[in-house]
């Protein structure tokens, strides 16, 4: 393993292509030593709570996040350190009680709406992304997504979205755009952007190898 690994965050808003770009990142390497952890797998703990209570939470402020937790278990993989990541059950709006074995890898994929808010987390990537996708699509795809994997009704997506997610998305997530070293327009197939992205991925791997082997 390489003497580092590297943190690459991709963020953006609710169904900008986040999770295609991280994917597709994540494909182009498979056959080196990658991993993938997604902030959503960081949503609180909500098990003292009624299931009731848990539909009125707002899960698009930055404390809906356990960014503790998060920030620990990036530090414990880039330390080369093995982790058990939470597993998140959208459908109760909780936190599952199984969790996942992630074992370090060289290249460590972080990807999630509100990533780079947090100074403590931005600080320890080496890439930030920014997917960056127009509101009327971000929502098209977000009211296909919540309906058919999210257990959501036509309604309830757009009442969220109106009322809550287009309002956190301004306030939280749009403004951290700046930090992003690139931004890709439309995410998941823009091949141009991706190809840059693992040009400049290998170009670390390979500089991190070299420190090592000196
Ligand atoms: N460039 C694109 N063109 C068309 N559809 C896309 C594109 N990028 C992503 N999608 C689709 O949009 C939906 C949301 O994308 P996803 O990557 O899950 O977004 P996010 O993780 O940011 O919420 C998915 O169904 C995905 O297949
Ligand atoms: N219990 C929950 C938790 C979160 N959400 C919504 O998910 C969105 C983030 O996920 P993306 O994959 O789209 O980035 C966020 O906007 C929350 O509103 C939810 O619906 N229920």
């Amino acid at each position: 393993m390489a003497h580092h690994p590297i943190l690459i965050g991709v963020a953006g808003g609710s169904g900008s292509g986040k999770t295609t770009v991280a994917s597709a990142l994540y494909k182009q390497f498979q056959h080196e030593s990658i991993t993938m952890i997604e902030q959503d797998s960081y949503y609180k703990d909500q098990s003292h709570m009624l299931p009731e209570e848990r539909v009125h939470t707002n899960y698009d402020h930055p404390l809906a996040f356990d960014n503790d937790l998060l920030l620990h278990h990036l530090q414990e993989l880039l330390a080369g350190r093995s982790i058990r990541k939470p597993v998140y059950d959208f459908k109760v709006n909780n936190r599952a009680k199984e969790t996942v074995l992630v074992e370090t890898k060289d290249v460590i994929i972080l990807e999630g709406m509100m990533i780079f808010e947090d100074e403590r987390i931005r600080d320890l990537m080496d890439i930030k992304v920014f997917v960056d996708t127009d509101a009327d699509v971000r929502i098209v795809r977000r009211i296909q997504r919540d309906i058919e994997e999210r257990g959501r009704t036509l309604q309830s997506v757009i009442d969220r979205y109106l009322n809550v997610v287009r309002v956190m998305h301004l306030q939280f997530i749009e403004p951290t755009k700046r930090y992003a070293d690139i931004i890709v327009p439309e995410g998941g197939y823009n091949r141009v952007a991706l190809d840059l992205l693992a040009n400049k991925i290998d170009s670390i791997l390979a500089e991190k190898r070299e420190y090592q082997e000196q």
